[in-house]
C-alpha cells in the first residue's frame, strides 16, 4: 500500500519547519555534516499498513542511535534479559549520550543503560555471530523483517567516517575491557558497532518498525508476532525513560510517547496501540536531538491526544 501525502500533517511540517534555523546538523561524524538542516519529513504507519505522510519520506536517514532500541532486542531475544542486564543496567543517567563519567564513578563499572553509547557497545558485543559480517548481516535481517524490507542495508560513506573519527567511543570500549564487561577486540567492535549505526531507511521504514513496538511485538500486516511481548515492553520502557538521552524526562512529560532519537536528526515513535513513527529533521537541538522533529512530536501529541500518562 503506497503511502498517503496527508495535508493535516504538511500544516504541521509548515508551522514547524522554522525551528530548523535554531539547530545544527552534527559534525562530529563528518559524513553527517553534509545533512541538509532544512529538511523535514513525517511518516505515520498504522497495524492494518495504512500509511500517511508529508515531506521528502523517500529519502534515507542513518539510524545512528535509534539502531541501540533494535540491537537491544536482537540481543534480548538471543541471550535473555538475565544474561544482558548482568552486563548493563536499566536506569537513565541523566548525562549526554557519550559521556564516559558514570562508568567510572558508578560502581560495578558497567554502563547505567542500553541507550547510552557505553551500554549500546555492550550490547552489540553481545550479537551472536562468528565475525563481524555474519553479526552485521543477523541484525540487517532482524531490521528488515521489522521493517518489511529486504532491501535495506547500510552505509559504507558514514560508518567509515566515524570509524575514523569515533576516539570517544574507543575510549569507552577500552575501559569496559579494562572492567572485564567486554572481552572483545575494539577494532572488531567499532567495526561492527559504527556499521550498525550506519544502517539506512527512509521514515516510512522507521515508522513500520516503531509500528511494531507500539504493537508490542505484533506485525499486524504479516499476521505474526516478530518480537516477544516481554522484549517489546522491555524496548518500549527504555525509550521513554531513556531514548531522548538527557531529554527523556521532559520528553516524556510534554509528549508522552515511547521515542528514541540517533544524532542523524531520525526520531522513531511508537504510540502504544495505535501506530508507528518515522521522523527526519536532521537539525539538532543541544541535546542531540532533532529540534524541529520534537516539535512535531509535541504538537501531534497535543493535537491528538497521544501522550501515554
Ligand atoms: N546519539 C547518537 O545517535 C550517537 C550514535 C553515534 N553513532 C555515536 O556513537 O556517537
Amino acid at each position: 500500500m503506497p503511502c498517503q501525502s496527508n495535508q493535516e500533517l504538511d500544516v504541521l511540517i509548515r508551522k514547524v519547519s522554522p525551528y530548523t534555523k535554531h539547530g545544527k546538523v552534527a559534525d562530529y561524524i563528518p559524513a553527517l555534516g553534509k545533512a541538509n538542516p532544512s529538511d523535514l519529513s513525517i511518516a505515520i504507519h498504522y497495524p492494518d499498513g495504512m500509511c500517511i505522510s508529508a515531506g521528502n519520506i523517500e529519502k534515507k536517514i542513518t539510524l545512528q542511535s535509534i539502531s541501540k532500541v533494535i540491537s537491544l532486542a536482537l540481543v534480548l531475544l538471543d541471550r535473555g534479559p538475565d544474561y544482558v542486564f548482568d552486563s548493563v543496567g536499566m536506569e537513565p543517567t541523566g548525562d549526554p549520550f557519550n559521556s564516559i563519567a558514570k562508568l567510572e564513578s558508578v560502581s560495578p563499572n558497567r554502563p547505567l543503560n542500553p541507550m547510552i553509547n557505553a551500554g549500546a557497545l555492550v550490547v552489540t558485543h553481545m550479537i551472536k555471530g562468528n565475525s563481524v559480517e555474519q553479526r552485521l548481516q543477523r541484525l540487517l535481517s532482524f531490521v528488515q523483517k521489522l521493517a518489511g524490507d529486504s532491501t535495506i542495508s547500510y552505509c559504507e560513506e558514514v560508518a567509515r567516517s566515524e570509524f575514523e573519527t569515533a576516539y570517544l567511543n574507543r575510549s569507552l570500549c577500552y575501559f569496559l575491557k579494562q572492567h572485564q564487561v567486554i572481552d572483545e577486540n575494539v577494532e572488531q567492535l567499532m567495526d561492527l558497532y559504527t556499521k550498525q549505526c550506519a544502517i539506512q531507511m527512509n521514515c516510512l521504514n522507521l515508522a513500520r518498525i516503531g509500528q511494531v513496538f507500539a504493537m508490542d511485538g505484533i506485525d499486524l500486516k504479516l499476521g505474526k508476532r516478530v518480537i516477544p511481548h516481554d522484549i517489546a515492553r522491555i524496548c518500549k520502557t527504555f525509550m521513554v525513560t531513556c531514548g531522548m538521552y538527557n531529554a527523556s524526562g521532559e520528553f516524556a512529560i510534554k509528549i508522552g510517547i515511547p521515542a528514541k532519537s540517533g544524532v542523524s536528526g531520525g526520531i522513531m515513535g511508537a504510540v502504544p496501540g495505535k501506530f508507528g513513527i518515522g521522523i527526519f529533521g536532521p537539525s539538532l537541538d543541544e541535546k542531540g536531538n532533532s529540534i524541529a522533529g520534537i516539535k512535531l512530536l509535541e504538537m501531534l501529541s497535543k493535537e491528538y491526544n497521544l501522550s501515554m500518562f
